[in-house]
């Protein structure tokens, strides 16, 4: 398989004034500003294959948008080789440009006062794109993203729903083999969210259509990524698959079971003890017993088995460790390294 994207040892540093306070401060700046240095983006490497779907997350200010600006050509970087579509996105970037696709959700590649399919018959000459395989790829663009009925009216009458899937519409006219997204499902609701992640796994999958999805949304991610690509202080704390993650990470479940008749905690802890030593609790506001146990599918279903035969059951509910949960245990532990057993982390 090629490979997409090639990161080798990226950095960017930015340089940022501080200001003096009051007016001989301001005239001190005048003279001589101080200044330092900031890194946004601290020696990174990966590497993206085509047609993957990776997640790049972080928190606020981890380093994101400065990574895909050098990735889109937007930024050059401090030090370190970018290579796209085996070009230099920045040195390139004409040609470069050509080869890839871009939606920022808070920003537009549409003409606001003039109708949608105007906007995309301008992008198509910009692109240069020939007509029968405009034709031939709209066609299913637009029926996927059902904008047909949008296509005559002005960028400024749509929703932001409506808008956003003419966005994506918008930046796959000329075929991209790469499509960024970042925080493509802002603020849309769930309906239409779907329809979004629908269309881009059938582009993926008919085109191969390499994606990078940055996003605070992590459904978003579990609904397109295997791979997730963990940024913190400009710096990558994980590059591996979800699923690992959640096997390492997500080691906790939470079983909850309500009862016909009271039962006693102890009894219920003393009838369990053999198979699971953690402790049982009893919400009374619930009348539901609850038992936080470690992933070990065989003691899960040894426990449950256990008192199920014992005792009359109303419910059974298990509550797994959310990838939300997940990530924020990784965040505040500053690594992904989970005890020795290490999720593939690297950076
Ligand atoms: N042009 C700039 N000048 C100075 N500092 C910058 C500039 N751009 C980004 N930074 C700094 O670099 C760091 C990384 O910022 P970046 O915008 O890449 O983060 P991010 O992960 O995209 O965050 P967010 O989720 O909030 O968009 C931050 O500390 C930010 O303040």
């Amino acid at each position: 398989m090629k490979d997409a994207i090639v990161v080798n040892n990226l950095r960017k540093e930015f340089r940022v004034y501080s200001s003096r306070p009051g007016l001989a401060g301001a005239f001190r700046d005048l003279l001589n500003r101080q200044s330092k240095i900031v890194p946004a983006v601290k020696d990174i490497s990966f590497t993206v294959k085509q047609g993957e779907m990776v997640g790049y997350i972080g928190e606020n200010g981890a380093g994101k948008s400065t990574t895909i600006k050098m990735l889109t050509g937007i930024l050059s970087p401090t030090s370190g080789t970018v290579r796209v579509n085996g070009m230099d996105p920045h040195k390139e970037r004409e040609k470069f440009v050509k080869t890839i696709g871009v939606v920022f959700g808070q920003r537009s590649q549409l003409w606001w006062d003039i109708a949608v399919q105007e906007s995309f018959r301008l992008l198509k000459k910009v692109y240069n794109v020939p007509d029968d395989l405009y034709e031939d790829h709209m066609e299913l663009i637009i029926r996927t993203l059902d904008i047909e009925p949008l296509l005559d009216k002005p960028v400024r009458k749509l929703s932001l729903g409506q808008r956003m899937r003419c966005e994506l519409a918008a930046a796959l006219i000329h075929n991209p083999k790469l499509l960024f997204l970042d925080e493509p499902t802002i603020g849309l609701d769930v309906l239409v969210k779907v329809k979004i992640r629908q269309f881009l796994k059938e582009i993926n999958e008919r085109y191969n259509t390499t994606i990078l999805l940055t996003t605070h949304d992590l459904s978003d991610i579990e609904a397109l990524c295997e791979r997730v690509v963990m940024l913190d202080e400009g710096q990558i704390i994980y590059d591996g698959s979800l699923l690992q993650l959640k096997q390492n990470w997500g080691d906790q479940k939470i079983i909850h079971m309500k009862f016909l008749d009271d039962i006693p905690v102890e009894v219920l802890q003393m009838h369990t003890d053999s198979v699971a030593q953690q402790k049982w609790m009893y919400d009374e506001k619930e009348q539901r017993y609850s038992i936080v146990l470690g992933a070990d599918e065989e003691v899960i279903s040894q426990l449950i088995k256990h008192v199920v035969e014992a005792f009359p059951i109303k419910d059974i509910h298990i509550e797994e460790t959310s990838t939300e949960d997940i990530i924020q245990k990784i965040y505040e532990k500053g690594s992904a390294e989970n005890d020795n057993k290490a999720a593939k982390a690297i950076g």
